[in-house]
């Protein structure tokens, strides 16, 4: 096994643009999904440390270090922390891969994805100068308006672990951008790349208490996150279960909440695509990449009759290919799952699936050569129908299963069949095909002859149990802008409504 070159730092909560350890001094061990074995730890938040952030926040609202900002002003710091970003990218693409599992490959990707985030988002921030204040013209003399984007306040980020510092950033980069004060609560299951985004923003100077980063458990330091009274907004990535507590909670404060939720999303193939290798590999890649820990992950393969065993034998064949081992290695492309919890979950759909009547065409196991680490086969599933809990839920795991379809009609109702709503891919040389899809796909993001490509510019977002509200583009900054209209009365003649009592 390669040994890794880096060393975990030991970080505290960064808090008003310093390090501080938390009043309850806990912290939470970090454990390889690799090795299982403690290889750090984490400063662990409480509400104690929640109201310090929220003060400090507040104060960075009020300062004119911050809270006076132009755009372009913040556009520098954007700047200054994508170049961190790429000046440390080997280093923090070794600690996100030790955090979470995933291949050093994808997760040398995922700082290239954060740097570019930064940039885009130092661009809008920059753009949103001239687009402060719009005037709305009414046509009328007696009446001048205009409306103005300001920062929405103080937001609350709260995000997972499958993309830890790349989630992070799909927010933090906006709420920065737009002029909010952030606090980040990342997932207490991969926080290390969280915590150096605190070192680098202190390193390029970012104002205190624009940014706070908050490590935890979800219940002691998320949970009254949303609760707080003096925070404006939460944007959430993560599970169903935890987005209706969040959004049950923000609701008694009548607080906004974005909510990107998780999903079982289709890939339909149909029997007209040229280059069958070129639809099996996107739908291994849509499947298995980052081990199918991603949520827009197509893990219903919905594949045309004429073509299914033909298709079937060279995902096996392709399969065979998928190098199994530690992510730090040269050439991985599967690793470990995040967690013991997660790893044990990804196995008990498989038993579930098995016991419900599914065939396991392959894997469903740990792989042989892996003695340590919770790494689970690339895993396909056949004989599945629609009321099995496989076709159903989200595993959030490499496990795909495959139903087949004989027309069109047919694969748009297996396609939407499900309560989630984040994505959908198709595959056919048809544009026609793949235009009546985009219509009837029940999804906020559609691939067509791929899976899973996503561009800063784009919205990100589902529909239905997967979520509301959308990251990324310019969509993703009007969710840290406040929307305020401005009325002026210009005219020099009383407005007459009222009897005046000195017209007698
Ligand atoms: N739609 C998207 O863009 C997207 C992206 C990534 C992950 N996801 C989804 O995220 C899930 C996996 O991530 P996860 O296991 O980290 O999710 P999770 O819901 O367990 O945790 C997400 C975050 O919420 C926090 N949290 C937990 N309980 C909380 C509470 N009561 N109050 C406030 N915060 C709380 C956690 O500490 C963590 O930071 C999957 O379902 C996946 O589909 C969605
Ligand atoms: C950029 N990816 C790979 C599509 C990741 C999406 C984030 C969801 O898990
Ligand atoms: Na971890």
């Amino acid at each position: 096994m390669a040994i890794p070159n880096v060393r975990i730092p030991s970080r505290q909560l960064y808090i008003d643009g310093e390090w501080r350890e938390p009043v309850k001094k806990n912290r939470i061990p970090i454990i390889s999904p690799a090795t299982e074995e403690i290889i750090g730890e984490i400063p662990a938040a409480t509400e104690e440390d929640v109201d310090i952030a929220v003060e400090a926040a507040r104060r960075a609202l009020a300062r004119d270090d911050w809270g006076s900002t132009t755009g372009a002003q913040r556009a520098k710091y954007l700047r200054a922390i994508a170049a961190k970003i790429l000046e440390r990218k080997s280093e923090l693409a070794k600690l996100e891969s030790l955090d979470c599992g995933k291949t050093l490959f994808e997760a040398a990707w995922d700082m290239d994805d954060v740097a570019a985030s930064f940039e885009y988002y130092a661009d809008l921030a920059e753009a949103l100068d001239s687009k402060r204040k719009t005037p709305v013209d009414l046509h009328l003399d007696s009446f001048k308006t205009y409306v103005l984007r300001e920062p929405l306040g103080v937001v609350g980020l709260i995000t997972p672990w499958n993309y830890p510092l790349l989630m992070a950033t799909w927010k933090v980069a906006p709420a920065l951008a737009a002029g909010c004060a952030a606090i980040l609560k990342p997932s207490e299951l991969a926080s290390i790349t969280c915590l150096e985004l605190g070192e680098i923003c202190r390193e390029v100077g970012l104002p205190p208490g624009a940014l706070n980063i908050l490590t935890g458990l979800g219940p002691e330091a998320g949970a009254p996150l949303v609760s707080h009274p003096h925070v404006d907004k939460i944007a959430f990535t993560g599970s169903g279960a935890t987005g209706v507590k969040i959004m049950t909670a923000a609701a008694q404060l009548v607080k906004p909440v974005t909510l990107e939720l998780g999903g079982k999303s289709p890939i339909v193939v149909f029997d007209d695509i040229d280059n069958l290798d070129l639809a099996v590999e996107w739908t291994l890649f849509g499947c298995f990449a980052n081990a199918g820990q991603v949520c827009s992950a197509t893990s219903r393969l919905i594949l045309q009759e004429s073509i299914a065993s033909e298709f079937l034998e060279r995902l096996l064949l392709w399969i065979k290919n998928i190098k199994i081992s530690d992510p730090l290695e040269e050439d991985c492309k599967l690793g470990p799952i995040v967690s013991s919890g997660q790893y044990e979950k990804v196995l008990k759909f498989i038993s579930k699936a098995k016991d419900e009547g599914a065939t396991i065409l392959c894997g469903g196991e740990r792989p042989q050569h892996m003695k340590k680490g919770y790494y689970v086969q690339p895993t396909i599933i056949t004989d599945v129908n629609t009321s099995m809990e496989i076709w159903k839920e989200e595993v959030f795991g490499p496990v795909l299963c495959v139903k087949t379809f004989k027309t069109e009609e047919e694969a748009i109702e297996l396609a939407n069949d499900t309560k989630y709503g984040l994505a959908s891919a198709i595959m056919s040389k048809d544009v026609e095909t793949c235009e009546r899809f985009t219509k009837a796909f029940q999804t906020g993001i559609i691939w067509f002859n791929c899976s899973q490509p996503t561009f800063t510019q784009l919205p990100w977002g589902g529909r239905k149990r997967s979520g509301f509200g959308r990251d990324l583009g310019e969509w993703g900054l009007e969710n840290y802008l406040n929307i305020k209209q401005v009325t002026q009365y210009t005219s020099v003649e009383p407005w007459a409504f009222y009897k005046s009592p000195s017209k007698v």
